[in-house]
């Protein structure tokens, strides 16, 4: 079997276009939503991912505010910037670059974030309302699975889906995702006895765990549909001497032959990550001013 590849960048340039046509139709009523995007330190990855998301966010017409603090910055500072931008009409959504440096505790600034601008759907507020099932802001990253899983199933009710991966930010919402489209949901960790069988029982498996290529080709349920998060580093000899490479937290070649359809890495969840933050943004604009989110296709690719 040779497994279909879930294209999430083409998927995430179409979800763009037609948000960017949303935008449109809300700047005839004389609003423009605005995303803050605040990173601390120098990370390189933080940086890139930073860049891409202003990049995006100007090009689908939101109007975007970047606040780029040092490495040294401290805690009650960054608390400080939080509740100016909590307290500014002009930004609908507010999104904090994770990880932050040791000296700032991340949840004590997320939980800062007014839930009514936390597009990243962090804040316990929003977590909570996705484990209840009342609306409101969601985790891009599962958000972007689930969309790229439903591309290829649109019916996901039923299922047996594992979630490789405990983490607040994907693992946990990921299984109330998918809880709330009625599949049975096994959340898999480290400390989960005989993983590669707890993997074989999965009609949907979404891995996050942060190892590279950890999952194998026989951990895999053949016809499964295989969503990777993983976005690992790895040495790249065969391109020269220092050179890296991205790689998932699955064996992509070995997984594409069991798998029926499965994400890449680079290109599958990565790209919807920031679709899906753009899209928060525009809800976040529409709920905050008490408008009617203007009708955009999320569950086309
Ligand atoms: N506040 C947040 N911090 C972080 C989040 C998040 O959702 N909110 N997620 C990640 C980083 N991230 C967005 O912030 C992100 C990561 C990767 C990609 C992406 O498109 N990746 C490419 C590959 C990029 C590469 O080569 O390095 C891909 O998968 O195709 C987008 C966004 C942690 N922090």
């Amino acid at each position: 079997m040779s497994a279909t590849i879930i294209d999430g960048k083409a998927y995430a340039e179409g979800l763009r276009s037609r948000i960017a046509g949303a935008v449109g139709t809300l700047a005839g009523q004389g609003v423009t939503p605005g995303l803050a995007v605040v990173i601390v330190g120098e990370d390189p990855a933080s940086q890139l991912y930073v860049k891409n998301k202003a990049r995006q966010t100007v090009e689908v017409g939101m109007g975007s505010f970047e606040h780029k603090l040092p490495s040294s910055t401290g805690e009650a500072e960054l608390l400080d910037l939080v509740a100016r931008l909590n307290a500014d009409p002009a930004v609908d959504g507010i999104l904090v670059q994770l990880p932050l440096p040791k000296q700032i505790d991340a949840q004590k600034v997320l939980e800062a974030i007014d839930p009514a601008k936390d597009v990243d759907g962090f804040h316990p507020i929003n977590a909570g309302r996705l484990m209840t099932g009342v609306p409101g802001l969601v985790s891009c990253t599962p958000l972007g699975c689930l969309l790229l899983a439903q591309s290829v199933r649109r019916d996901l009710a039923g299922l047996n889906a594992v979630v490789l991966g405990r983490s607040n930010i994907v693992g946990k919402p990921m299984a109330q995702l998918l809880i709330a489209q009625s599949c049975t949901v096994t959340v898999a960790h480290s400390k989960t006895r005989d993983l590669p069988q707890v993997c074989r029982n999965a009609d949907l498996l979404v891995a996050a765990v942060g190892r590279p290529e950890m999952v194998r080709g026989d951990w895999i349920k053949p016809g499964a549909i295989v969503i990777d998060v993983g976005i690992n580093r790895v040495p790249n000899p065969a391109a020269g001497e220092g050179k890296t490479k991205v790689v998932g937290d699955v064996a992509f070649a070995e997984a594409a032959q069991v798998a029926s359809a499965i994400t890449p890495v680079p290109g599958g969840v990565g790209p919807m990550t920031i679709a899906c933050l753009l899209r928060n943004t525009l809800e976040a604009a529409c709920l905050r001013r008490g408008l009617t989110m203007p009708a955009v296709d999320f569950a086309t690719p």
